[in-house]
């Protein structure tokens, strides 16, 4: 655990299914190695995971089971202990390997640009090797120019104390917003292929894993589903994803399920499967004789209340030395990065998507009313009299900002990536003021969106598409009132009592969640939300043109937009504001003006 976050708070909580054989799954990290440093049911950090997977080996050692663990991508950008460094990562390939991972692959962040990607080639693969895969991603290769799978595109193996033969692929999802050192084949394409085809009719199989940063309920898993199921009738198929951010779990049939692990290491996601044939050479009998096949799964609140109780340690004996020198190891770059470095005091929370939008207590509400006009206002050309509509991506923006301090470290939990803002000069204001309806509604835009497996809100919201129940409706707004430090220290004895965190319904039910607690609100956002800059409260005409002002990010999809409203503009007729200066910068600016860094505001 990092030195300041806050202390593990006690909590009523749900047993692991232990079995035959288990896994640990984690993904969409982002970079948050250090745990949450403001949120107790989070806060244990990826040295303590480091502990708690040792314990958890042992345990599959000494009952003659297995363990597994896994990561399903998107390591990199939205922490700063990876984007605030010089190069970007420069700690994170060192504190990730720490983990000893047994199947890994990619995210779409390692791959929006070419250097990430090339982290991958050149520090995670090898790390990993032997475990890494990639089944439907391609590199050239830096040194050669070649162009050449990232890793290899399946393993078979035998668990080591089970002797169960599994064969694994590591996919992503048909991601088409790489930069064009890689190549994401479509999965559509991927299962057509001969070493596919091939794998496949293997008969010597108890197992086969599918893992990947792929939504469990996209068509990209139903499409691998069928497949692998039409030629492999009998043999259990496990399923992991990431990619949406939130914790799910799906039934397929029978003989196959899928998990997903929620983002930010809230969650280690433990699944266990018994009944399992263990067709290599085992060194124990099978832990259980159960003769048909049995899935269960939990989803772990990650700080250190929920570990040492799973692990059946306490505070003495459940850190190891690996673990604690990880941790450390975590805190010296935070330290030698500066994250403490206040840029100001938050005066109240803004919510990415526990408030509705809009609402004074939602970030978007922020930014479009506050944080957007008074930054672009400055500018000469609407201090000139000019206007503009500035429209943003709210997936741009990655988490919640707490009151109290607003840190180098908040900064890039908010804002990690390096986009800045570009405009096209006075386009005709008729034309500009259907843009932001064109990105939030149902039409064209969105069907290209949809087409490529493009979205523009955050992944939690997105991934209401398959799941509308994760919605609250408007009408629970205040039916059960937030408290952020709802969690009052207990007295010796007294029995834990819930406290708001994650109450996740999958396909089999409402217990999957490790700790039992109160529901927290969760709101729809749209695609993009807009600010109008520079019109006066009295303007009584129209203006004829105006600066259509835009997050970097989203270029295509504007100029899309304006192309479908009648005027066809390229990038040539775009121009970047401040200089290029990032989103990112534009924000701690905005912080560092407004909000009083003194200490009073700060508690
Ligand atoms: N440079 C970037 C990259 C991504 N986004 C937005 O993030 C969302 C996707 O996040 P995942 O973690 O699920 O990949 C999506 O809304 C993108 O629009 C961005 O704004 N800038």
């Amino acid at each position: 655990i990092q030195p300041e976050a806050p202390s593990p708070i006690a909590a009523p909580l749900r047993e692991l299914p232990w079995a035959q054989l288990n896994f640990l799954h984690t993904t969409d990290i982002h970079g948050w190695w250090g745990g949450h440093l403001q949120e107790a049911s989070f806060s244990a950090d990826w040295g303590d995971y480091v502990s708690f997977a040792k314990h958890l080996r042992d345990k599959a050692d000494a009952d003659g089971s297995d363990l597994l663990l896994i990561d399903t991508g998107d390591r990199v950008e939205g922490n700063a202990i990876y984007d605030s460094s010089k190069p970007r990562g420069k700690f994170t390939y060192e504190i990730a390997k720490e983990q000893s991972i047994d199947l890994i692959s990619s995210g779409n962040h390692e791959l929006y640009k070419a250097n990430t990607a090339e982290g991958e080639f050149f520090h995670t693969v090898p790390d990993f090797k032997g475990n890494y895969l990639a089944s439907n991603l391609d590199i050239y290769n830096p040194v050669s120019g070649k162009l050449e799978p990232l890793a290899p595109r399946f393993k078979k193996f035998t668990t080591k104390n089970q002797g169960i033969r599994i064969l694994a692929f590591g996919f992503i999802f048909d991601f088409t917003g790489n930069a064009n050192n890689t190549v994401v084949q479509r999965v559509e394409d991927t299962v057509k292929e001969e070493w596919f085809k091939e794998s496949l009719k293997d008969k010597d199989l108890d197992l086969i894993i599918v893992f990947g940063h792929v939504d469990i309920r996209s068509n990209e898993y139903k499409l691998l589903f069928s497949n692998i199921r039409s030629s492999q009738r009998d043999t259990p198929i496990q399923f992991f994803g990431g990619h949406s951010h939130i914790r799910d779990y799906k039934i397929f049939d029978s003989k196959s399920v899928a998990l997903e692990s929620g983002r930010y290491m809230e969650t280690l996601g433990f699944m266990s499967i018994d009944g399992l044939s263990t067709g290599g050479t085992k060194k124990h009998a099978p832990v259980s004789q159960k003769s048909k096949i049995a899935f269960s799964r939990r989803y772990i609140d990650n700080n250190l209340y929920s570990l040492r109780h799973h692990s059946n340690k306490d505070e003495k004996t459940f850190p190891t030395d690996h673990g604690e020198n990880v941790s450390k190891a975590i805190g010296d770059a935070r330290k030698s990065l500066g994250l403490g470095e206040r840029y100001g005091c938050a005066p109240q929370d803004y919510w990415v998507s526990r408030r509705p939008y809009p609402h004074r207590e939602s970030i978007f509400t922020w930014i479009e009313n506050q944080l957007l006009p008074q930054s672009i206002g400055k500018s000469k050309r609407i201090k000139n009299g000019g206007k503009a509509l500035v429209i943003t991506n709210t997936g741009a923006i990655r988490f919640d900002i707490f009151k109290g301090a607003f840190t180098k470290d908040t900064k890039f939990l908010i804002s990690p990536f390096t986009s800045g803002i570009r405009y096209v000069k006075d386009v005709p204001y008729k034309a500009a003021s259907q843009v932001l309806k064109l990105l939030n509604n149902e039409g064209p835009i969105m069907l290209e969106l949809m087409e490529n497996n493009a979205f523009l809100q955050p992944p939690e919201v997105f991934a209401a598409r398959y799941r509308p129940h994760i919605f609250s409706s408007p009408d629970r707004i205040y039916s059960t009132p937030f408290e952020k430090h709802a969690q009052a220290p207990m007295a010796a004895d007294e029995e834990p009592k819930p406290f708001p965190g994650y109450t996740t319904q999958d396909d089999a039910g409402e217990d999957g969640d490790d700790t039992v607690h109160e529901r927290i609100e969760f709101y729809n956002v749209p695609n993009c939300i807009q600010s109008t800059v520079g019109f006066q409260q009295n303007d009584f005409y129209e203006p004829d043109t105006v600066d259509l002002m835009y997050n970097e990010f989203i270029q295509q999809w504007i100029l899309l937009a304006l192309e479908y409203v009648g005027h066809n503009y390229t990038s040539d007729d775009t121009e970047s504001f401040a200089h290029g200066k990032s989103f990112t910068d534009i924000m701690t600016d905005w912080v560092e003006e407004h909000w009083s860094t003194k200490e009073e505001t700060c508690l």
